[in-house]
This record gives C-alpha cells, sequence and structure tokens, in this order.
C-alpha cells in the first residue's frame, strides 16, 4: 500500500525537473531564438500569451497596449506570436493589397474571425478570398452612393421618428425635459435605422422608446463576446469551453431572440414588394444564387451589428465630445442653423458640405474611433516585411488604432479635442496642426476589406446629429463617460451621458 505512494512522491521531482525544462527551454526559445526574438516588447508578454488575454478580457487591452507603444515604440511584440502596429505605414501594409501576396491583403487571422455562432460564412467572417470576394460583390450594390440616394427616405422617416421621440420628452413648465441617458437612444436609432434599409423591419425600439430585447442582448453581450475571444487564443482549452462551459452561457434570453434578425431576413425574402432595401440587392443578385440561404442570414447578422453599435459609438463620441467642449458645441450649432433655414433643408447632400460639422466627426472618429482594435490577420508563409520589419510568415498581426489616433509623432495636442485640425486652415504653416499625419486617420479600415457601409454610416451620423442640434438644445447634466477610460471588448462599452434638452431657442 505504501510502496506505490512511496514511487509517487520519488516521482514528483522528476516532474517538477522535466516541466521546469520545458518550461525554461520554451521562455529561452521565445525570448532569445523565435523568429519575432527582435521585435521589442515586455518579456513576460513575449513569452506568454496570458498577458495579453488578461489586458483583452479585463476591457483595457488599447490603453495597456498603447502604453507598451509609447515605451517600445510603434511595433510591438504582445504575444509569443502576435505584433501590434501604431505606425503610419501600417493600414496599407497589413490591410491593402500587397504584392508580396499576389496582389492580395494578408487573410484574416481564424482564431479572431471565424464564426463562432454559424457554419454559414458571412461578408466579414469569410477568410478565404474567394468566398469573401463573392459575397461582397453580391452587397456591393446595395451600398454605394447611388443606393444611398434611394435609402434616404428611410433614413430621414428613422430619424423624424427620433427627434419626434426626444421632442415629447419636454414636458415641463419652463420648457425643459427631465435629465435622461442620451446614449441608449443612439442603440435605438442606429438599429432600427438599420433594420428598415436592410430588410424593412425595424426593431421598434423608436416606436416603444426602449430596447428590443434582440438590441439589448447584443449590447449586453459584447462582454462575453469578448471572453469567448480570449478564450480562443488557447486552443488548449477551447474544446473544454465549447464542450462544457458555453452552452451553459447560452441563456433563455439568447434561446429566444437569437433569431430575431433571421426571422426578418427569411419574412423580406417572401415579401413581393419593390423598395430600395440592401435585400432587394442580395435577391436581385440571388436569382444567379450568389449566395447560400445560410450565408445570406448569417451576413444579415453581421451587418446589422456592424452596421449599428459603430454608428451608435460615433454618435455617442461626438455628443460626449460636443457637450464638454462648449465652444465647439455653440460653433456646430450656429453652423447648421445658419446654413439649414428649414428642416426640409435638411438633405444628405447639403450636409456633405457643411465644413465644420465634417471637421467635428472626423476629430471625434479620431479620439472616438468605434474600432479601437482592429482583429488580426496573418502574415503569409515565409514571411514579409511590415512597415520596414521582417515578421516571419504565421505570426498575428493587427493595427491599434487607438494608439496611431493617439500618437504624438502624429498629432499635435494628440489626446485633445480639436475639430480645427480638419479646416482648410489646419493646412497653412502658421497652423500648428500644418504637420498633422490627417493621412493616418482610416476609421473605416483600408483595401478589399475596408468598410462597406462608409457612405451609409457616414450619411446616418450626419443626419442624426444635424437633426438632433438643428432642433433641440442640449445640456449636459453628468458626464459619467471617461472615453480614455472606455473598456474595450472589441467593441466599446460606453457608460451614460447626462443630459437635459429644450426646444431650440430662436426661429424655426
Ligand atoms: C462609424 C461607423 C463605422 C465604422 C467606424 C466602421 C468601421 C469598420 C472597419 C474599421 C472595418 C474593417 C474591419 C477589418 O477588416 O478589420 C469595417 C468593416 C465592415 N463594416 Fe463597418 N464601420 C462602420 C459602419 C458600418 C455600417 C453602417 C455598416 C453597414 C452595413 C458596416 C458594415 C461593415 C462590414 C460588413 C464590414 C466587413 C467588410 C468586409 O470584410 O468586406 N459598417 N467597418
Amino acid at each position: 500500500m505504501i510502496e506505490p505512494l512511496l514511487e509517487f512522491v520519488g516521482f514528483i521531482p522528476l516532474l517538477a525537473l522535466s516541466s521546469a525544462l520545458v518550461w525554461g527551454s520554451t521562455i529561452i526559445y521565445s525570448l532569445y531564438i523565435h523568429p519575432l526574438s527582435k521585435i521589442p516588447g515586455p518579456k513576460l508578454w513575449a513569452i506568454s500569451r496570458i498577458p495579453f488575454a488578461r489586458s483583452f478580457m479585463a476591457g483595457t487591452a488599447v490603453q495597456d497596449i498603447e502604453k507598451l507603444h509609447r515605451k517600445y515604440g510603434p511595433i510591438v511584440r504582445t504575444q509569443p506570436n502576435a505584433v501590434s502596429f501604431a505606425h503610419p505605414d501600417a493600414w496599407q501594409d497589413i490591410q491593402g493589397a500587397r504584392s508580396s501576396s499576389g496582389g492580395k491583403p494578408y487573410l484574416k487571422d481564424p482564431t479572431w474571425w471565424k464564426s463562432m455562432s454559424s457554419a454559414s460564412q458571412s461578408i466579414a467572417t469569410a477568410i478565404e478570398h474567394d468566398t469573401h470576394a463573392r459575397i461582397r460583390k453580391t452587397l456591393a450594390p446595395a451600398f454605394t452612393l447611388r443606393a444611398l440616394k434611394q435609402q434616404e427616405p428611410l433614413l430621414q422617416r428613422g430619424v423624424a421618428l427620433l427627434i419626434q421621440r426626444l421632442q415629447e420628452k419636454i414636458t415641463k413648465a419652463d420648457g425643459t425635459s427631465d435629465s435622461f441617458d442620451i446614449i441608449p437612444w443612439f442603440n435605438f436609432t442606429a438599429f432600427d435605422v438599420f433594420g428598415d434599409i436592410a430588410f424593412g423591419e425595424t426593431f421598434d425600439c423608436l416606436e416603444t422608446s426602449n430596447y428590443h430585447p434582440f438590441v439589448a442582448l447584443i449590447c449586453e453581450s459584447i462582454k462575453s463576446h469578448s471572453m469567448v475571444l480570449g478564450i480562443r487564443l488557447f486552443p488548449e482549452l477551447e474544446y473544454v469551453f465549447k464542450k462544457w462551459v458555453f452552452p451553459y452561457m447560452m441563456n433563455e434570453k439568447q434561446k429566444k431572440y437569437g433569431t430575431a434578425v433571421i426571422d426578418r431576413v427569411n419574412r423580406r425574402m417572401q415579401w413581393d414588394v419593390s423598395r430600395p432595401d440592401v435585400m432587394s440587392y442580395v435577391i436581385a443578385a440571388n436569382e444567379k444564387g450568389a449566395m447560400t440561404p445560410g450565408e445570406v442570414q448569417a451576413t444579415f447578422q453581421t451587418l446589422t451589428l456592424a452596421g449599428s453599435e459603430t454608428t451608435a459609438t460615433t454618435l455617442s463620441g461626438i455628443m460626449t465630445q460636443l457637450l464638454t467642449h462648449p465652444e465647439a458645441y455653440e460653433k456646430l450649432v450656429g453652423e447648421i442653423r445658419g446654413k439649414l433655414e428649414k428642416e426640409g433643408d435638411i438633405t444628405l447632400d447639403a450636409l456633405k458640405n457643411l465644413p465644420y460639422l465634417n471637421a467635428c466627426l472626423n476629430e471625434a472618429m479620431r479620439l472616438c474611433t468605434a474600432t479601437p482594435f482592429t482583429l488580426p490577420r496573418i502574415v503569409p508563409k515565409g514571411g514579409d516585411k511590415v512597415c520596414g520589419t521582417w515578421i516571419a510568415g504565421g505570426t498575428s498581426v493587427f493595427i491599434l488604432p487607438w494608439a496611431v489616433n493617439r500618437d504624438p509623432n502624429l498629432w499635435h495636442d494628440a489626446t485633445s479635442f480639436h475639430p480645427e485640425r480638419w479646416l482648410p486652415g489646419a493646412m497653412e504653416e502658421k497652423s500648428p496642426f500644418s504637420n498633422d499625419r490627417r493621412d493616418t486617420l482610416h476609421s473605416f479600415g483600408e483595401g478589399p476589406r475596408k468598410c462597406i457601409g462608409m457612405h451609409l454610416a457616414w450619411a446616418e451620423i450626419r443626419l442624426i446629429l444635424t437633426r438632433i442640434l438643428w432642433s433641440l438644445d442640449l445640456e449636459l447634466v453628468e458626464k459619467t463617460i471617461e472615453w480614455e477610460q472606455q473598456k474595450v471588448y472589441v467593441l466599446i462599452e460606453r457608460g451614460p451621458l447626462i443630459v437635459k434638452l429644450k426646444e431650440r431657442g430662436d426661429t424655426q
């Protein structure tokens, strides 16, 4: 009885010694022999995936890695096999088409991009170039400027309902509203407008002045989605989590509302109507069988999230900046009310030509970018030069817009909100912003996988912001959003922004 125990106890030092040897040689390999050993960065991050995963799952990765960039430079090793770039050339090198990759961009890193919930691929989760190109070609006509012109009445209708709902809040005798959090209203509008433009049904958020359970679910699940992504960095654990943990994380709400988009997609496909929504283009292209039904469903699920969360984040960002910079707020309201006399003057075409509005939006997209961390790509076999540095094939590489957009070497007074840096005067030699690297702001990505919804996003953001500022005066009651400290779980977790409204004071 005692003998096997003694045998086992005797085995422990051997086990400890062999583990120490394996660990020791892995550490020495990672630090001194690995093809990325010359890339600067903290040693702990170079030998283990744990520090990155911890920081990512805590929602502080963008701030933590920004600090690493300030210390180690624009190229930093963030995991044994991953490198972050905060370099002006990174957009072209990592996301652009490369001659070294046969004129194609690097493939998306499946650890980050492969769909977790759907067997079918979507425009965003498709890894292979051919599948992506086929899906993108089917959707592209729905997102041109021409299509947007036809979709404008749908957009205007959604935004008009937002304004009506906000005006209904003005119930006090002194002509003001009670204090309320304006952030959910950006979510309501973004999801409703996109639902209407995508498949002809809103989520009734503005109708009911409340979250549709599906929209609430999406907002709540942003954090848990990041947990899952963090776990994926450890393929050895993923099987256990997939089999034993994730099924239990799927709650009743998820089961009930998870199909909210698919149901709408299926309903829309049965309609025999002519309306210029995104689905009408897909139906037309699908007469030739361009996308499978599974791809259509997966793509509309992606579009709903990609098309709404990002827009709502940008609106939250610009509103936070304007309400905390009263001089910019006043100047923008002056431009909007001065140049747009009647409500009917607020058209998408007119808004393109308001210089201060567009300067404010560019500046908000710089500091409050909706995608502060871009999901990684894989350097092709054989390796490649990225931003002038040789990176081994198979390395996971990503851009950190959060750090590029705050780099004091690229921007004057980098962390402050200055819409002026986007006005023509900023190019003049005497301007403090004359050396700003405006060309490094790529809010919508770069290359063949650049945001397909860019025109729609600009239109929606300009229209929502302008119509609010044209109709209403806003007063900041309480700012609980400190944008610099916002947690980022791939997308940004946005805190409350408490405001009061009143009807605009001057003539209408
Ligand atoms: C301010 C709002 C938005 C921002 C900042 C934004 C940003 C981005 C970025 C940076 C990418 C590239 C991601 C990557 O490849 O790593 C992207 C891709 C994408 N965006 Fe947007 N986006 C916005 C609004 C929209 C809207 C309104 C839609 C609606 C359809 C949309 C749909 C997509 C899709 C489908 C992709 C993937 C494209 C592809 O892989 O071909 N986005 N977006």
